[in-house]
Formats: structure tokens, sequence, C-alpha cells
């Protein structure tokens, strides 16, 4: 199966006064369709760099990169928006919403960019809204919102174009702890009904709500653990071993001890029988499960 993301030595060099800062340095990443991947790790290891280049937002100084196939890595601006508007949804930490518009004005307008009428705009927005709890707020300027209905409305609006990819960058990152709960319902909901995710972020909560979580550090993945299987994706098959020669006792249960989540159950004793990724992890470049000694 084609993952509908693939990152191939994807790379970002930032030249600053003190020297090279790597910021992505030869990062290899498969996504496969109705996977949440969640990227952790310490500040300034690269995280948000990634994610920006997954998302077409800044260009790569080295790789490859595909969406659904097509390649996304050298595409002009013109060209990189309309992907965006297309085919990816963005979520940030400081929400981005425009302060003069309500919030169904808000999820309309990406779909109202993409081309869609008016009419078809406000009727997706509508059931959005009611599908993020905030129909009875959808006159509601952004100042008249919490913070976790402002987070809410964002995740409607990048929900509007239907993308084939949600990118988060620390979506709880300016919230509450109420309200990190509600996004965080969200979150899990989007994850259980299979869309593809991928979440940066610094919150064990969130990092819970993947279905696989990798750990960067100084630009390079370090670290990946498998907490379920997708669930927008029944006949995904982890190659996971069976036996003791492999350290990947770790899944699951090293993770809940190191970084607070639940354990995953299960997941580090497959019975070996699905049938592995297409490529292994991360392109069969860099690591494997065998490395994976829960959180670092
Ligand atoms: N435009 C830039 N110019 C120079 N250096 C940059 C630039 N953007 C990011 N960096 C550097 O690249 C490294 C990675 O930054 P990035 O924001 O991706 O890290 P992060 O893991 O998302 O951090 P945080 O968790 O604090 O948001 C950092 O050392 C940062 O200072």
């Amino acid at each position: 199966m084609e993952p509908i993301l693939r990152a191939s030595r994807l790379r970002k060099h930032y030249g600053t006064g003190t020297g090279l800062v790597r910021a992505v340095d030869e990062v290899d990443l498969d996504v496969a369709s109705g996977e949440a991947v969640g990227i952790i790790g310490p500040s300034g290891c690269g995280k948000s760099t990634l994610l920006h280049l997954l998302g077409a937002l800044d260009r790569p100084d080295g790789g490859w990169l595909w969406l659904g196939g097509e390649r996304i890595d050298r595409l002009s601006e013109t060209a990189a928006a309309r992907l965006r508007r297309r085919s990816i949804g963005f979520v940030f930490q400081a929400f981005h919403l425009v302060d003069e518009l309500t919030a169904r004005e808000n999820v309309e307008l990406p779909a109202l960019l993409a081309g869609a009428s008016p009419r078809a705009a406000r009727r997706r927005a509508t059931a959005l809204l009611e599908r993020v709890g905030l129909a009875d707020r959808a006159g509601h300027l952004p100042a008249m919102l919490s913070g976790g209905q402002r987070q809410r409305v964002a995740v409607a609006r990048a929900l509007v174009n239907d993308p084939a990819l949600l990118l988060a960058d620390e979506p709880t990152g300016n919230l509450d702890t109420a309200a990190t709960s509600e996004v965080l319902r969200l979150f899990d909901d989007l994850r259980a009904e299979g869309r593809t995710l991928v979440i940066v972020t610094h919150d064990s909560r969130i990092a819970a709500a993947a279905d696989r979580l990798i750990t960067m550090r100084d630009g390079a993945f370090v670290d990946e653990t498998i907490l379920r299987r997708p669930s927008g994706n029944p006949s995904f098959g982890y190659a996971i071993r069976h036996g003791s020669t492999d350290d990947d006792s770790g899944l699951g249960s090293g993770l809940g001890d190191d970084f607070g989540l639940p354990d995953a159950p299960g997941l580090g004793h497959g019975d070996g029988s699905g049938s592995g990724r297409d490529s292994g992890f991360g392109s069969g470049h860099g690591f494997g499960l065998g490395a994976i000694s829960g959180l670092v």
C-alpha cells in the first residue's frame, strides 16, 4: 500500500550567526492513509519546521516529498497555495482565525477560496460547526469564544475542504486544561474516524491520540512507538515482531511509563502476521522497531 504522505531524506538547514542549524536533517517518513502520527521532542528539535515542510508552507533544502503520489517539494508558491487549499488542513497553536469574521464565516472562507459556491460553503461550515459542538456559536466573533472553542472552529475550518491530510502544530499549546480536554476529544474522534493526521505536540495527552509516536531530536527521528493500529485503515499491517531478540517490549508500556501515556496492551506483542508496511518504517532508512525502547 502506498503511503498518502512520504518524505525521503527531507532537509532544512538554517545558517545563523553562530553556525548551521540542522532543523530537519535527512528525515524519512511514511504516513498511511487513515493514520494519526504524533511528533514529539524537545523545544527546538525541528518539529514545527518539519510540519511546515510537510504542509508545503516552506520548501526543503533537499530531499523529496510526495502527497497522494504527487511530488510537492519543489512547487511554485502558487502551486503550493493551491495544494494547501485543496488537500491540506492546518491547525495552529495560535488558532489564526480572522477576528472580523464570525465562526461560520471563518470556516466558510477556505471553501470559498477553493471555489465552492456560497451556499455549499455555508452548508459545509454549518455541518462542521455542529460536528465540533459549536452550532450555537456560529454567529460569534472569535473574541466572543473561549480558547477551546476557537480551536474547535479552527479544526472545523481545517476540515472544510475535506483535506487528504490534517496537520496540527501544538493544537493545545495555548489552552488551559479544560479546553485541552475539548480539543483532545475532537482529535481523538478525528483519529477514530480515520482522518490522516500529523500532530506536533509537547502535550502527552494529545500525543496519546496518535496511532504512532515519533520522537525528534536535533532535526532527526530518534525513536518511534506504535500505540494502536490506525482506525481509518483496518487492513493496515504493522510488522511487529514476536519474541525477545528485539527490544520491542517497550512498545506502549515503555511509553506509558516515561511519558504518562496509557499503555497500549497487545501492540508490543503482535502476532507478526500483519502484511507489514510497504517499505518498513520511515521508508526503510533510519531505524526500525528494534530500536524502540520507549521515549528518550
Ligand atoms: N527561520 C529560521 N532561521 C534560523 N533558524 C531557525 C529558523 N526557524 C527555525 N530555526 C531553528 O531551527 C531549529 C528548529 O526549530 P523548530 O521551530 O522547528 O523547533 P520545534 O521543535 O518546533 O521547537 P518548539 O517545540 O519550541 O516549537 C531551532 O534551533 C530554531 O531556532
